[in-house]
């Protein structure tokens, strides 16, 4: 029997902050071409865990593993180049820059780095494959929120990480926006890409994902299908009085 290779492992991975634990003791496994997802109510602690895989903040404990490397406590550029791409809640490209620029500079600083004209040439490809091509000259301020979406995507595809952190990437769309979204997000998935994704649209969530950790207050309170883990007594109580019930 073929066993499924683990791409990112979490081993105890916990975050405090002063008195608050906002990350408490997560384990979990995402295997190799699984979408998982991350959900749970506001403030239980999904973006904080993407933010430890990444390396933007530091576990106060536990241990984070990438492909059999342990990535605990690595600069984010660091983790970056191992071969973790994210997209943040709140876009975050660099606005003097065009949208081929933004993207070409996901190509040079990420897991497999390209310059110049091969970067060029990549970058586009990867605009061609989120719908951006026709923009790639355009500015920032000339974007629709959803075309900065998919540019910020491109920009962390650019670098064919080996897992890609989606965090909230569905937020804010209007529901012809998030139909296109999940269409996209989908192709990636058929592709056999890996995905970590925080999500609060659960129409996303079950169309996309192959399991779900469910966090509440921190800690990991179920994981499952997606099925599964929506019809758990636990998770529909730890989502009482949550706009997302
Ligand atoms: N830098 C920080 N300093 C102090 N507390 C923080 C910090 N970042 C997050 N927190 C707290 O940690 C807890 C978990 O926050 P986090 O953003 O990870 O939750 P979330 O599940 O992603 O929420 P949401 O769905 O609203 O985005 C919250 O109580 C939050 O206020």
């Amino acid at each position: 029997m073929r066993t499924a290779t683990n791409v990112i492992s979490l081993r105890g991975a916990t975050k405090q902050f002063g008195g608050l634990v906002a990350v408490d003791n997560m384990d979990f496994d995402v295997t190799e071409h699984e979408v998982k997802g991350l959900i749970g109510p506001n403030g239980s602690g999904k973006s904080t865990t993407l933010n430890l895989i990444s390396g933007a903040l530091t576990p106060s404990d536990g241990e984070i593993v990438l492909r059999g490397t342990p990535i605990t406590g690595l600069p984010a550029k660091d983790i970056a180049r191992l071969g973790v791409s994210r997209t943040f809640q709140l876009v975050r490209l660099l606005p003097s820059m065009t949208v081929l620029e933004n993207v070409m500079a996901g190509a040079v600083f990420g897991h497999r780095r390209r310059w110049g004209r091969a970067a060029e040439q990549h970058a586009m490809a990867i605009l061609e494959k989120v719908g951006m091509a026709r923009q790639a000259r355009a500015h920032f301020s000339q974007l629709t929120y959803i075309d900065t979406k998919r540019v910020e995507l491109a920009r962390a595809l650019a670098g064919e990480p080996e897992v890609l952190l989606l965090d909230e990437w569905l937020a804010g769309l209007n529901p012809t926006e998030l139909q296109a979204g999940i269409e996209l997000i989908h192709a990636l998935r058929d592709e056999g890409r890996t995905i970590i994704l925080v999500e609060h649209v659960m129409d996303a969530i079950r169309s996309l994902c192959d399991s779900c950790v469910v966090m509440s207050s921190g800690k990991k309170i179920a994981e499952g299908t997606p099925e599964e883990v929506l019809s758990d007594p636990d998770v529909v109580r730890a989502y009482l009085g949550d706009e997302d019930a």
